[in-house]
C-alpha cells in the first residue's frame, strides 16, 4: 500500500456517516485512519468527545492547515486560525455580535422581518410545487447580509442573486473533505475536483466585500455603528489583531457559517414534515390553540410550545447537518484512556456518532419529535445531542441559529399545510455529504390553511 494513500481505500465503501459507524462498531469509540500521510482520528460518543474536546480543551482546540482552512479562509478571522489570532478574532465576533443584538429582542425584528418575506414567497406560490431550499436560502442569507452589511436585499435583486449563488456553490463542492484529507487532489490536472475554481469563488467573494468595506469606511458614524462590518472597523483602532487582510474573509465566515448551516436545518425539516403529515398536524395543532390568532409566533411564545421545540431538537438530531463538526488538531501527544493521539494528527469530533447513537435514540432513522417530550408533555433532553459541537471552538452563532430555526420553522407551520409535489410520493431521506449533509433538491408545495 502507497504511504501517501494508507486507509484512503475505505473512504471509497460509500458514505462516510456510514463508513464511521461501522468503524466504531468494531473498533470502539476512539479509532484512526491514516490518509494523506496524516493521522485522522475520530472521537465517537457523548463521553469521549466531552473527555477530549472540554476537558483536554487546551490540546485539541486548533485547526490544522487542510484546504478549506488554508486555502479558501486562508487561515484567517475566527474558524481557521489558532492562538492568539483565533482568540483576538473570536472574542471580536461574540462581542460585535451582542452588540448587533445576538439573543435581544432587536435581532429578533431583524429575523421576524425576513420570515413575512419570506411567506409571501410561499403565498405567492399558490399552492404550486416550489424548489424548497430556493426560498429558505434566500431569506436565511438576507438575514446575514443586514447583520453583516446594513441592508437587506429584494430576493429577485441581481447582485444579491450572483452574491449567494457563489458562496452557496463554493459551500456545496462535495469534494472539499476529500481535497482537505488529500492535499494533491487539488493539483490534479483539469481541476476535475473543482479546487481551483473554489480559490477563484473566493477571490471573487473578497472582491465584493472588500467594495462594502470601503463603502462602509467612507460612510461610517463610529457613534453609530450599523453592522459588522462597522463593528469591525471600529475595533480594529483598539485592536492590531484584527487586521485588513483578515477582514474580507471575516465578512465571508460570517456568510459561509450563518447561511448554509440554518438555510439546509429548515430544509431539511421541510422534508421530514412532508413525510410525516402527523407530526406536522400535532405542530400546527399546538401552534394554533397557543397562538389563536393570525400573528406569527415570537420567541415569547417558545416555552408554550413545547412540541414545536421537539420536532427542531429532532430536526437537528436527524439531519445531522455537520456530522463531523469542523476538523481539529492535536498540539501535544496526549492520552485519552488507553489511546495515545498523537501531536499533529488531525482530531474529528464525530457529532453523528451522538445523533444516530441506537442506545440513546432507538431506531434512530425514524423522524420522532417524542424522543424530546417527556411524560408530562414537556420539551426535554436537548442537551443529548450536539449539533453546534463542544468545547472552545464550539459554534460562536448558536444563538441566532436557534431563534431563526424556531421563527422559521414555526410560522411556516402555522400558516401552510406543506404537501409533497405529487401526492403519495415523497422525496429522499438521504442527502449528500460535502462539508454539511444537505437534501437533494425536491419540490413541495405550500397551501394556505385557510384554503386547505
Ligand atoms: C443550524 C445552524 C448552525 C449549526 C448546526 C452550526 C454548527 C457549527 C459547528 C458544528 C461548528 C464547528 C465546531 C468545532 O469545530 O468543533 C461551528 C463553528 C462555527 N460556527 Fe456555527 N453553526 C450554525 C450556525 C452558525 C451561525 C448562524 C454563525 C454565525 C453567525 C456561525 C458561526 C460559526 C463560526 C464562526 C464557527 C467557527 C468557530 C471557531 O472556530 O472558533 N454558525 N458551527
Amino acid at each position: 500500500m502507497l504511504p501517501l494513500l494508507g486507509n484512503l481505500p475505505i473512504l471509497l465503501q460509500g458514505n462516510l456517516i456510514e463508513i464511521s459507524e461501522k468503524l466504531k462498531a468494531t473498533y470502539g469509540s476512539i479509532f484512526s485512519l491514516s490518509l494523506g500521510g496524516k493521522w485522522v482520528v475520530f472521537i465517537n460518543g457523548n463521553e469521549y468527545l466531552r473527555e477530549v474536546f472540554v476537558k483536554n480543551a487546551e490540546f485539541f482546540s486548533d485547526r490544522p492547515k487542510v484546504f478549506f482552512i488554508d486555502k479558501v479562509l486562508e487561515s484567517k478571522a475566527v474558524t481557521a486560525q489558532n492562538g492568539l489570532e483565533w482568540k483576538t478574532h473570536r472574542t471580536f465576533m461574540v462581542t460585535a455580535l451582542r452588540n448587533l443584538g445576538f439573543g435581544k429582542k432587536s435581532m429578533e425584528s431583524k429575523v421576524l422581518e425576513e420570515t413575512q418575506h419570506f411567506l409571501r414567497v410561499l403565498s405567492d406560490s399558490n399552492g404550486d410545487p416550489i424548489n424548497v431550499s430556493d426560498p429558505i436560502y434566500v431569506a436565511v442569507s438576507n438575514i446575514i447580509c443586514s447583520i453583516a452589511l446594513g441592508e437587506r436585499f429584494d430576493y429577485n435583486d441581481v447582485e444579491f442573486k450572483k452574491l449567494i449563488n457563489v458562496i452557496n456553490e463554493l459551500l456545496s463542492n462535495q469534494n472539499i473533505p476529500a481535497i482537505n484529507l488529500l492535499p494533491v487532489l487539488q493539483y490534479l490536472p483539469g481541476d476535475i475536483f473543482g479546487a481551483k475554481r473554489i480559490i477563484q469563488q473566493t477571490h471573487l467573494l473578497k472582491k465584493v466585500f472588500k467594495r462594502y468595506i470601503a463603502e462602509h469606511i467612507n460612510t461610517i458614524d463610529p457613534g453609530n455603528s450599523r453592522d459588522f462590518i462597522d463593528e469591525y472597523i471600529i475595533e480594529q483602532k483598539r485592536k492590531p489583531g484584527l487586521t485588513d487582510d483578515d477582514f474580507p474573509i471575516a465578512v465571508f465566515e460570517l456568510f459561509g457559517a450563518g447561511t448554509d448551516t440554518i438555510s439546509n436545518t429548515i430544509t431539511w425539516s421541510v422534508l421530514y414534515l412532508l413525510k410525516n403529515p402527523d407530526v406536522q398536524d400535532r405542530m400546527r395543532d399546538e401552534l394554533l390553540c397557543t397562538i389563536p390568532t393570525d400573528r406569527p409566533p415570537t420567541m415569547a411564545d417558545k416555552l408554550n410550545l413545547p412540541f414545536c421545540e421537539a420536532v427542531i431538537a429532532e430536526t437537528q438530531r436527524l439531519a445531522n447537518i455537520l456530522p463531523f463538526a469542523l476538523p481539529h488538531a492535536a498540539t501535544e501527544d496526549v492520552m485519552i484512556d488507553k489511546f495515545k493521539i498523537l501531536k499533529g494528527s488531525f482530531v474529528i469530533p464525530n457529532l453523528s456518532s451522538v445523533a444516530h447513537d441506537e442506545e440513546l435514540f432507538p431506531d434512530h432513522l425514524k423522524f420522532d419529535p417524542l424522543r424530546f417530550i417527556d411524560k408530562q408533555g414537556k420539551f426535554y433532553g436537548q442537551e443529548r445531542i450536539v449539533p453546534f459541537s463542544l468545547g472552545k471552538r464550539s459554534c460562536p452563532g448558536e444563538s441566532l441559529a436557534r431563534m431563526e430555526l424556531f421563527l422559521f420553522i414555526t410560522s411556516m407551520v402555522k400558516k401552510f399545510h406543506i404537501l409533497p409535489e405529487i401526492d403519495g410520493i415523497f422525496p429522499s431521506s438521504k442527502g449528500q455529504l460535502g462539508i454539511a449533509y444537505v437534501p437533494n433538491p425536491f419540490k413541495a408545495r405550500f397551501v394556505e390553511r385557510n384554503k386547505y
